[in-house]
């Protein structure tokens, strides 16, 4: 019989902090009556919104995996409103942690290749038996100092998964679908095991780049691209340094539709895997020289917050706006595909565009030099002037990864720790941009066509007679997703709420399996900060300081609140109260849309105008100004122009929608009032019964 680990919380010794999660806090621990060195996983409850009963049960189903490859609990018990498991300590960590403390261009592929066999043996156990992982990623792969490898995260966690409650919870508490299957992330289709390959395959490139695919984006553009985009993969010119073997692999798993991607088994006897190294040979080396686990993890966390204190934006902030899209975009599973493509459309970060435009320029004026000295055609020109070249690139928007030229440092975020409310650091938080890598011009004026495209359907998208999708607004947000994942909650955080407060909503949306998936109707407006888009109110439209419209704050404390129809039937004074109300914000609302019609007429020649000041158009590309292209300059910034005017547009049309239906509420009540009789009319009647 094993040895077996008492559930008295006395019989630990909590020592230091190792890792932690979106639920979690890790602790290595000594086990007193072993003397043993364990690690403990404090789970919050108040963060798992999970049955307590159900995550105890699940548990100890977990306790019996028994897999070399999987970490399995020794046990769990609950201590106050926590949930203790206790579990072998790995005292190398994850790879996530690794890679960004030594690691941050990623791993040598012998070493990737070991790491990935021996995820693949625990996956393939799991499969076996059952079970589905869903959580596979660099954070969740642990090492021992002998280089044994394990996959972990799976005991406590699948409870949650079973009953919906983990992705709900993903929902409300965790940044990023990065490594998420389309057919998770898409509405209407079910998902079995091999979701868990697609997310193996997005963890062998996070191991080989040392970030997974899409990771510096917002959440809703991941989920977005995830769905729309072809898979991401190992490109076969800029990953020079892996072999055609472990691209293969990658791209086997990337494949969108579940049922042409391999099992584990199939999987595990692709050549790669024939090949790899025992992880003992490769995997110890990785570290060799290191400092203690517990020492790395605090160096990291030292490291993340000076990041974050160089931080323009606040990370609560910024990840509370990221977080607002993610619910945006995966609460509300029903969601228009169309739309959400063209919300996407909208999501270039400011600075991919500055970037674009920059390289752009800079490509548009070498080719200008070519073409002066040079009559020869260049294909990279016809590209980039053909309409066909056009539309064969929106085609094939996703043939490839989308850029990953950014150099990504990681940044952290806040996190309440509820149990003793110290305030704690992810390890992985919002990535900043860092400097560029060297992408080539050609990759760049794909990018840049691709832009200039989606810029031109944002135009006509905006002049087509608009549908009343739950996307309204704006989405251009420059925010980055949290990295790789292991976000924090950031129920409180920047004074934004929590809006999944009304668990009555929930939906069911799919039942699959051992699975279901809910989801919240969020409400999506309340959501979207204020800063970027204008606020529609059930109550009425206070109006709100706007970047674009000015000023003015209208006090929703001021104005009378909504009476039911009940009572205006019943109230003689009531035109005095509801009047001044609706003339109100029938005058506020007109006076809004007539400053935007105004701006709108008036922009175009202030903005040119003031262009080299306003610091939103694209800066003036490397020497252009003495070389004469200053035409290209001027069709670029009208090109931002034209941008910023639909947007204008956009917003112009969802108050012209608030004050049509402002004017039918208006009528609406006026009708009403007419049909309340006055107290002359009342006293002429009684006046003429008597
Ligand atoms: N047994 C262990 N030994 C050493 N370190 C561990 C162990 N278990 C977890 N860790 C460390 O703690 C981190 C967080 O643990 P874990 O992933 O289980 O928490 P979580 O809250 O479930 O995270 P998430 O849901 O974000 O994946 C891991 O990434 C790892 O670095």
């Amino acid at each position: 019989m094993g040895k077996t680990y008492s559930a008295n919380p006395n019989d630990y010794r909590l020592l230091e902090e190792v890792g932690y999660g979106a639920s979690a806090t890790v602790y290595r621990a000594i086990y007193l009556p072993y003397n043993e060195v364990v690690a403990v996983k404090c789970l919050d409850l108040d963060r798992c919104h999970s049955n307590l009963d159900d995550i105890r049960r699940e548990a100890q189903t977990m306790s019996l995996i028994d897999h070399i490859n999987v970490i399995k609990s020794f046990c769990s018990f609950v201590v106050d409103r926590n949930l203790w498991v206790v579990m072998p300590f790995m005292a190398e960590g994850s790879c996530l942690h690794l890679m960004k403390i030594a690691y941050q261009e990623g791993f040598e592929e012998s070493a990737i290749g070991s790491i990935l066999k021996e995820t693949l043996k625990a996956l393939e156990y799991l499969h076996h038996h059952g079970h589905i992982h869903r959580d596979v990623k660099a954070g969740n792969i642990l090492m021992d100092s002998d280089g044994a490898v394990k996959l972990a995260d799976f005991g406590v966690s699948a409870c949650m998964f079973d009953r919906g409650d983990r992705q709900r919870s993903r929902n409300t508490f965790v940044g990023t679908p990065c490594w998420m299957a389309p057919e998770v992330l898409q509405p209407g289709t079910g998902y079995d095991f091999k979701a868990d390959i697609w997310s193996f395959g997005i963890t062998a490139l996070e191991l080989a780049h040392g970030h997974a695919p899409f990771s510096k984006y917002p959440p809703m553009k991941v989920l977005l691209m995830t769905i729309q985009n072809a898979p991401p993969g190992l490109d076969y010119d800029r990953d020079k340094r892996f072999s055609k073997s472990f691209k293969e692999m990658v791209a086997m798993c990337l494949v969108k539709d579940q049922t042409k991607r391999p099992t584990a088994e199939k999987l595990f006897k692709h050549s790669f895997f024939k090949n790899a190294k025992p992880p003992e040979l490769i995997v110890k080396k990785l570290f060799v020289d290191l400092p203690p686990l517990w020492k790395r993890v605090k160096d990291l966390q030292i490291k993340d917050a000076a990041q974050l204190a160089l931080k323009k934006l606040p990370s609560a902030e910024q990840e509370a706006i990221s977080q607002s899209e993610y619910q945006r975009g995966v609460s509300a599973w029903n969601f228009d595909v169309e739309d959400l493509k063209f919300q996407a459309s909208l999501l270039l970060d400011e600075d991919e565009i500055q970037e674009i435009q920059e390289e752009a320029n800079s490509i548009k004026y070498n080719m200008s030099q070519n073409i002066a000295s040079d009559t020869v055609p260049n294909p990279a020109i016809h590209n980039i002037g053909s309409e066909k070249a056009k539309t064969d690139m929106k085609k094939s928007n996703s043939k490839s990864e989308l850029p990953a030229s950014l150099v990504e440092n990681e940044g952290v975020q806040a996190k309440t720790k509820n149990q003793t409310g110290r305030a704690r650091q992810t390890q992985s938080g919002p990535l900043v941009p860092g400097s560029v890598l060297s992408n080539s011009q050609s990759e760049r004026a794909r990018k840049f066509e691709r832009h200039e495209i989606d810029n031109h359907l944002v135009a006509e998208k905006s002049q087509q007679v608009r549908r009343a999708p739950s996307f309204s607004g704006p989405l251009n947000l420059p925010n980055r997703a949290s990295a790789n994942s292991l976000s924090a909650p950031i129920k409180s955080s920047g004074g934004f709420k929590d809006t999944l407060e009304d668990k009555s909503k929930t939906n069911l949306v799919q039942i699959k399996g051992r699975f279901s998936v809910t989801s919240e109707n969020v409400d999506l407006v309340k959501d979207i900060p204020l800063s970027t888009v204008f606020r529609r109110s059930s109550q009425g439209s206070p109006l709100r300081k706007s970047a674009s419209v000015g000023n003015w704050i209208f006090d929703s404390k001021q104005m009378p609140q909504s009476l039911p129809p009940k009572e205006i039937g019943n109230t003689n004074g009531l035109s005095s109260v509801l009047m001044p109300h609706l003339q109100n914000l029938f005058q506020q609302t007109s006076i809004q849309l007539d400053l935007i019609v105004n701006l709108l007429s008036s922009l175009q020649t202030s903005e040119v105008e003031n262009a080299p000041q306003n610091g939103k158009l694209p800066p003036l590309p490397r020497g252009s100004d003495t070389n004469g292209s200053v035409e290209s300059i001027v069709s670029e910034r009208e090109r931002m122009l034209l941008t910023t005017i639909s947007e204008l547009q956009a917003r112009m049309n969802t108050l012209n929608d608030e004050l049509t239906s402002e004017k039918l509420k208006y009528m609406q009540l006026q009708q009403r009032l007419n049909a309340v009789p006055t107290r002359e009319e009342d006293e002429d009647r009684r006046g003429g019964d008597s």
